[in-house]
This record gives structure tokens, sequence and C-alpha cells, in this order.
């Protein structure tokens, strides 16, 4: 054929992502062309394997190779992903690409539900995933992840103690439940709480991670300003309910993440129990929390509404019997898998505008 790599990349630079809103070369996305008497190959490298626009670049590259270089040439596209990162310095997790704070600002919102479903669907994605479960009045992932009562190991690392965090379901998990039966929890409060937060991030072999959320208690507490001050956090979502009563404690989770001295990027916010649906009329929905609470609140404050769960009896009968409803195939999972494709796309487009993250420097 009579083109060459750099017409390749001519025509791929008329693609645009249109999240990031820059073309593909420019972004650096693509790799490994290779040109043959009808075929063209290349390698896409998108920010994240959650990518929810995987498809469409795919055929917006074979449209650009057919319009600007030979419309009867075969196309073959490798579709790739490299988790994009801002964090690239700093001894404290130094193979972990993307910090997650999960908050919310009631209890028993389902933020534990929503961390442990958002981690697996991640991971069924092809990305690397870890979780602190930092939740010191109700330690839930140990349950959630059927791994109660297990300890984690702790080996020497060049004279250091080094906590090792379990594996299930390839999530590596660490929680405050595996140090203190759960009927104890009120031992953790305050500073030993925060120590322990600090070992979880600082001494705690995680190795190469693309997302590690951090489940933190409900509210805004000593350990929210601990987890800021220990390790730059990439962004915050904060999941609710629709109802006002917790759509008004929200707002108060939102404004800590914005304070100036805090500043976390807020990803978005995540409406759970947003409609309840029985298993017998899979079509029906009933409003019975308010329609729309969390898609009014990330209306109004401008940041994304990232997804929208149903109130399901599996949701919670997965979650007690320790395996997350994200691992069957289902509608319920199809709303937890949207769910980290929009966090899995806000984080790539947060890395891509905004600074790093700031550690927090300040006497709580
Ligand atoms: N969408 C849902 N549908 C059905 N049950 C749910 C849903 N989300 C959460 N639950 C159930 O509600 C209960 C509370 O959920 P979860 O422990 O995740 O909340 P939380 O916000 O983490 O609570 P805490 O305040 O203790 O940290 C659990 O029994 C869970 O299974």
């Amino acid at each position: 054929m009579a083109f060459k790599e750099s017409d390749v990349l001519k025509a791929l630079s008329t693609v645009d992502d249109p999240d990031l809103k820059k073309d593909l070369v420019t972004l650096n996305m693509i790799k490994d062309i290779e040109i043959f008497s009808d075929t063209v190959k290349f390698t896409v490298v998108l920010t994240t394997p959650a990518c929810p626009l995987k498809e469409l670049i795919k055929n917006n590259c074979i449209d650009a190779i057919h319009k600007h270089l030979d419309k009867s040439l075969s196309v073959e596209i490798h579709m790739t992903s490299n988790v994009t990162t801002t964090r690239n310095d700093g001894p404290i997790l130094p193979g972990v690409k993307n910090i997650i704070a999960i908050s919310s600002g009631k209890g028993g919102v389902g933020k534990s539900t929503v961390t442990a479903n958002l981690a697996v669907a991640l991971k069924n994605k092809g990305a690397k995933v870890g979780i602190i479960d930092a939740d010191i009045y109700g330690p839930s992932i140990p349950t959630m992840f059927n791994c109660e009562g297990e300890q984690p190991e702790v080996k020497q690392v060049n004279g250091k103690n080094l906590i090792v965090p379990l594996e299930q379901y390839g999530i590596k998990l660490i929680s405050i439940g595996f140090l203190a039966p759960a009927d104890n929890a009120v031992v953790w409060r305050g500073p030993m709480a925060s120590s322990a937060l600090r070992q979880f991030i600082a001494d705690t072999e995680w190795g190469e991670l693309d997302y590690l959320l951090i489940d933190l208690p409900p509210g805004t507490s000593d350990i929210h300003l601990t987890l800021v001050q220990t390790v730059p956090v990439t962004g915050a979502v904060v999941v609710t309910t629709p109802q006002k009563v917790a759509l008004a404690d929200a707002r108060k989770g939102l404004a800590m993440f914005k304070q100036p001295q805090i500043n976390v990027p807020v990803l978005g916010i995540i409406e759970n129990m947003a409609y309840f649906t029985p298993a017998e009329l899979p079509d029906n929905k009933y409003y019975i929390f308010g329609q729309d609470g969390g898609l009014n609140l990330a209306e109004k404050h401008n940041v994304p509404l990232l997804g929208q769960i149903p109130l399901v009896q599996s949701i919670r009968e997965s979650g007690d019997s320790g395996l997350p409803v994200v691992m069957k195939d289902d509608a319920t999972a199809e709303s937890f898998n949207q769910l980290a494709e929009a966090m899995a796309r806000q984080v790539a487009i947060r890395n891509a505008n905004m600074e790093k993250t700031k550690k927090v420097e300040m006497n709580a």
C-alpha cells in the first residue's frame, strides 16, 4: 500500500476521545501500527478498561481510516488500556494509581454495598482493585466478601512489618473488622482508628493497583481528615439515598471535600435505593424514598450523577451471603457495571484535566 505510518497517524488524529476532548494521537493512545497490503493494524490504549466509549472510539477509528486512507482496507484494532494517574511521586502507595474515597452523609445508605460491587465490577472489566474498609462504626466488607474472622498476615520487608491484604474474588482487601471483633468496634474511635487507617495506607503491601477504594465511616469524621492528611486522594464519591434527610447529610459530605483546605475533587454522586423493584415485577419501579433526590442534588451542586441503583432484595441477600450481586449476570448487576464505567470515566476526566491532589497539611 502506498501509505506510511505517518498517514495512519494523520487519519487517526481526526478521531477525538469524546470525554477528554482531544484527538487520540495527541493523547498518545495509538501504538504498534502495522501496515500490510490490504490491512492496517494498530492498538488503541484507553484510559480505563471500564471505558463505556470503547465501541464508539473503535468504530470512529475504522471510519477515519476508511475516509482518509482507503475504504477497502481491512482495519484490525486491538483495544487495550492503561489507567491514568496523577500520582507519580511520593513514598506512600507508589504502585497505586488512583485513591477513591467512598463516603456518605448518613449511615446505612449502602456505602459498603456500593464499594463492594464497584470493586468487583471494575475488576471484572480488567482493572486491579483494592479496598480499605475504614468504617469504624460497622466494618461490613468482611461480611460482603465472605471473609469474616480471617486475619491478614504480616511480613517483614527490609526490617519493616508490612500487612498483606487478603484477596477475595480478585480484590485485595483490608478491613478494620479484621483487627477487632465487630462488637468491639467502639474501641476504634479516635486516635486508634486514625492510626489503623495510616497503617492500612502506609504499612500495607498493596503492590500495583489501578483503583484503591476507601470505604469511609458515614458523616464527616477524624478518619476523613486522617485520610486526606496521609495521602493525596484522587477523588471522592458520595453515596446517598433519595429522601430529604439523607440528602441534607450528603450535602455536608460534598461541602467537606470541596472546602479549600481539603480540596478533593468530587467524582460524583451515587443514588442508592433510587426505587424499589420487586423480583416478580422487574419492570415496575416504586419511588418509596422519593424520586431523583440524588439526581437533583448532583445537578444543584454541578457534579456528575454516577448512577441510580435500585432497592432490590437480591442486593441485600448477596451482601449478607458474601457474594456481591454484581457477580450474578442480571439486571441489577448491570446497574453496578454501568456505575463502575461512569466512575472510571470520571477518574480519567479528572486525571486529564485537573492538577494532582495535594496532601492536606493542617492540625486536625
Ligand atoms: N440497593 C440496595 N438494595 C437492597 N438492599 C440494599 C441496597 N443497598 C444496601 N442494601 C442493604 O442495606 C444495608 C446497609 O447497607 P450498607 O452496609 O452497604 O450501608 P452503609 O452505608 O455502608 O452502612 P454504614 O453506615 O454501616 O457504613 C445492608 O443490609 C445492605 O445489604
